[in-house]
């Protein structure tokens, strides 16, 4: 049975806690991913957020998965795809090439902050704070690079990892240590129609590279990132890669992204 909860609309949307903030995620196909989704709405509701979730859904998701969706009080929302310039690249997963239609949500402009969760994210305690953090800066949790994932990288190659940058140092003839990187399935932003503009029109001058909209996010926002704890993304790899760096009982959100079968 479907719970006893109201459908958002827009207008209460932008009166949602009368500062037009939001969770937003980005859903694309007919496959299980729709799960997910229901199950972050689900978790959001457990721990009272004050703010709805806005799915931004490519055309590709069926009707039936859409309305399950408005049943769970989800605003959803209809959104073009976006498509890197034509390339040979490999990504480190085929279809990390439709997230660059994640793009999309620095459009959604009647809200003034947003925080962005992926669709295999769970969150297990309130993190509505987070919208109270200053203005202006692009807000996320730093990445693991030991997983075989980032096998094309250098830093992979030689065992450096920006959790533990003492264990393998960076060698100077290398250059300078690569930017602090962050995975891009949580961050807290903006919506703003110029920085969206300029999104669009940059991602079609700009080389694909194996974590697409990922890297081209570490690279676009290299400058106004704030790198927050990571008790709010969790990414899985974390947990046998370094487990020194996790507070069990404190982290609030968890992100079920593995590229191998998990087994304790
Ligand atoms: O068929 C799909 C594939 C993806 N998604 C949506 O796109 C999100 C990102 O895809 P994954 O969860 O599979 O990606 P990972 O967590 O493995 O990868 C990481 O790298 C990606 C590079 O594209 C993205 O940046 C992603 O946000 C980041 O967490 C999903 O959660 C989901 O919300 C779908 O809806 N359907
Ligand atoms: O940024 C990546 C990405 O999220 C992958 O999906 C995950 O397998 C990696 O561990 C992570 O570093």
């Amino acid at each position: 049975m479907a719970p006893n909860i109201t459908t958002v609309t827009d207008a209460q949307a932008k009166a949602a806690g009368g500062r037009g903030r939001a969770y937003v995620t980005f859903l694309a196909g007919n496959g299980d991913y729709v799960k997910g989704v229901v199950g972050l709405a689900k978790g959001l509701r457990k721990v009272k957020s004050m703010y709805p979730l806005v799915v931004a859904v490519l055309p590709d998701v069926p009707e039936h998965h859409r309305n399950i969706l408005t049943s769970q009080g989800c605003i959803v929302r209809e959104i073009e795809p976006v498509y890197p310039p034509e390339n040979q690249t490999q990504f480190a997963m085929a279809y990390y090439v439709i997230n660059y239609s994640k793009l999309r949500i620095w459009e959604f402009v009647e809200f003034s902050k947003m925080i962005y969760l992926d669709g295999d994210i769970q969150v297990f305690d309130n993190i509505d704070h987070l919208f109270d953090l200053p203005d202006n800066y692009f807000y996320a949790v730093m990445d693991c690079f030991c997983e075989p994932t980032w096998g094309h990288t250098l830093q992979y190659q030689i065992g450096y990892c920006q959790q533990c940058p003492h264990k393998v140092q960076w060698p100077t003839h290398f250059g300078p240590k690569p930017p602090l990187y962050f995975n891009a399935g949580m961050f807290v932003y903006e919506p703003n129609l110029d920085t969206y503009r300029d999104l669009l029109q940059t991602v079609q001058v700009t080389k694909p590279t194996s974590f697409a909209e990922q890297d081209f996010l570490n690279m676009y926002f290299k400058d106004k990132y704030r790198p927050i704890p990571n008790v709010y993304n969790l990414v899985l790899a974390m947990l046998w890669r370094h487990p020194e760096n996790v507070e069990l009982e404190k982290v609030k959100v968890v992100h079920y992204c593995a590229a191998v079968s998990v087994q304790f």
